[in-house]
């Protein structure tokens, strides 16, 4: 690093002091935290994110969201040039450099870390960080300290692309390293026109069944609403309807949005009663998250969740289906050798009986920890891998080399038997590849494509969620002394320490009929998460509540 890079360095961390005796880490969703304390760790992110770009000669995403979390929260994350998360090998220098204590501290840090990656400084070198926030109130400040953090390394430029979702900006990342046009109005237009393709693809027997066309989103209070709002403009042939956008009055994530709707099992604010047995679907506070449900009864705020479990499940019956099609060598002219793997990735999270449905169809069904970065790296694996968390994130990642495969196989199709069963099945999928988010999950390319999916089956949202019936689960929270305490294996089913918990566990479990239950340290909340499901909800209940117990035996605050 030369005087210059240094002098640069030096005058703008002191802009930006570091809040006294706060730790924090960079979890399985960037650093999130009170708006109020993180000006210095924005800024050292856009440090990083410059680095990145450096070290990797492409352009790297920042957002600016807490998701899901109260309003005056705030996070900071990274996207890698394929437009997925932060590569796990950067965490722990992502960590160092928001717990440097001074810029003396930062300088030697960054110094050491470039030694270590080769990644070289200079006004010849040049670095590309796109920024990115949510609609939070404390955004426009934060944006401001990142894009401070990006120029105080030389060479390097930050694009501010503007209030976006979290899956948008992901997006216009790998878009932009692919060499693609990058704009909002570009990913709107990929979006409706795949989904008009889907549409225009749906069988006519399926298109004379009456469907209703309405359906009801709440938007969270958020960047969704607003988003789905401009995309709405350019859909044919769907009817939305939305609640929660933000301009009601109504509070970001408060009593609002799929995080609040899947946990608590009850409709969001701002819906009726008159909204029975219509199709909902719910968005989290930057539109990465999406669940569907149906209120049950005029009576009752209870609802019928229909969460990312089904969600997975629809897609992969679809993706099956066209598969199958397609696989049907009916002209001696096509060979159809290409065996397609096709994978399913769930965490432990996932209801039991989805994953019996997943297997029951024969599907290789994966497991990995929670955190969607686990899950997108599995579902790399396959040509197409399916995967969701039970709280409705997730998407379907199409392989280069099966989509060079797929476009070769639709060219030849449509020379020797165009608009056939086969060529047809062919446009689809490849039309799903355009539709659905390769990058991370986004609630509305994943929206489009439920609706796109029901359509084509001429399915209800009642029939839908019928496809299998959820086991009762609960999940419960125990604060304990040091939740680093607990170590897991096997995708986090098992307890390795402390030792013994593991065995207590499995008998508690044992006493009932369809008994699963696992607990972990959460990477967001200073808690232990327990979850049961069972037969019946009081057995999950009760599941829940005696492993919780034990729990605090073996690390609660009086157990050390
Ligand atoms: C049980 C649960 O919903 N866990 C969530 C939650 O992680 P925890 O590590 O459980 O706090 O936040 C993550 C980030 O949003 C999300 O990926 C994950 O699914
Ligand atoms: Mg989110």
């Amino acid at each position: 690093m030369d005087e210059e890079q240094r002098k640069i360095l030096l005058e703008s961390v002191s802009r930006f002091p570091r809040p006294q005796g706060v730790k924090l880490s960079y979890g399985t969703a960037g650093f999130r935290a009170d708006a109020s304390i993180l000006s210095s760790t924005v800024f050292r992110v856009g440090i990083l994110s410059a680095l990145r770009s450096l070290k990797t000669q492409s352009v790297i995403g920042l957002m600016i969201t807490a998701s899901h979390n109260q309003v005056s929260d705030n996070g900071v994350k990274v996207a890698d040039p394929s437009g997925g998360m932060l590569t796990q090998e950067w965490e722990p220098f992502a960590d160092a450099l928001a717990n440097a204590v001074d810029a003396e501290d930062l300088i030697r840090l960054i110094t050491d870390f470039a030694k270590k990656e080769n990644i070289s400084f200079g006004a010849d070198q040049s670095a590309q960080v796109l920024l990115g926030r949510d609609t939070r109130p404390s955004g426009e400040s934060l944006l401001h300290a990142a894009k401070q953090g990006v120029n105080s390394i030389v060479g390097s430029v930050a694009i501010d692309m503007g209030v976006l979702t979290t899956p948008q900006l992901h997006w216009m990342v790998r878009s932009r390293n692919k060499g693609m046009k990058v704009s909002e109005l570009d990913y709107f237009e990929q979006l409706s026109n795949s989904f008009g393709c889907l549409i225009d693809l749906i069988p006519q027997e399926t298109m004379l069944q009456l469907m209703d066309d309405k359906l009801i989103v709440d938007g969270a209070n958020g960047v969704g609403a607003e988003k789905l709002e401009e995309l709405k403009k350019l859909l044919k042939g769907l009817v939305i309807q939305i609640h929660n956008s933000g301009k009601e009055g109504g509070v970001l994530n408060d009593r609002v949005g799929a995080d609040y709707v899947q946990k608590e099992k009850i409709v969001p604010c701002g819906f009726g009663p008159n909204v029975v047995g219509i199709r909902c679907a719910s968005l989290d506070g930057d539109a990465d998250r999406l669940v569907y449900f149906h209120l049950l009864s005029e009576s009752s705020n209870k609802i019928d969740l229909v969460d990312g479990d089904k969600i997975l499940s629809l897609f992969t019956l679809f993706i099956r289906e066209q598969l199958s099609i397609l696989n049907k060598n009916e002209s001696e002219n096509i060979n159809y050798d290409q065996s397609v793997r096709l994978g399913v990735v769930q965490t432990a999270y996932a209801n039991g009986a989805s994953t019996d449905f997943l297997k029951q169809l024969g599907l290789e069904v994966a497991f990995t920890p929670t955190g969607v970065k686990y899950l997108h790296e599995k579902a790399a694996d396959y040509d197409i891998g399916i995967y969701f968390e039970a709280n409705g994130h997730g998407t379907i990642l199409f392989s280069e080399h099966f989509l060079c495969w797929l476009e070769a196989k639709n060219s030849e199709l449509a020379s020797v038997s165009k608009g056939s069963e086969q060529q047809k099945a062919a446009l689809r999928l490849l039309a799903v590849s355009k539709l659905i988010n390769q990058a991370v999950g986004d609630a509305l390319s994943g929206l489009l494509l439920v609706e796109a999916i029901l359509r084509h089956m001429g399915m209800s949202i009642q029939k839908w969620s019928e496809i299998y019936q959820d086991l009762p689960s609960r999940q419960l929270k125990v604060k304990v002394a040091d939740r680093t305490a607990v170590i897991t294996t096997n995708a986090e089913t098992v307890v390795v320490k402390p030792s013994g918990l593991q065995e207590v566990i499995d008998a508690e479990t044992a006493k009932y009929a369809r008994g699963r239950s696992f607990i972990r340290p959460s990477g967001t909340e200073d808690v232990i998460r327990v979850y049961a499901e069972a037969s019946t909800q009081e057995a999950a209940d009760e599941l829940a509540k005696s492993v919780a117990l034990h729990v605090d035996r073996f690390l609660g605050f009086g157990s050390s």
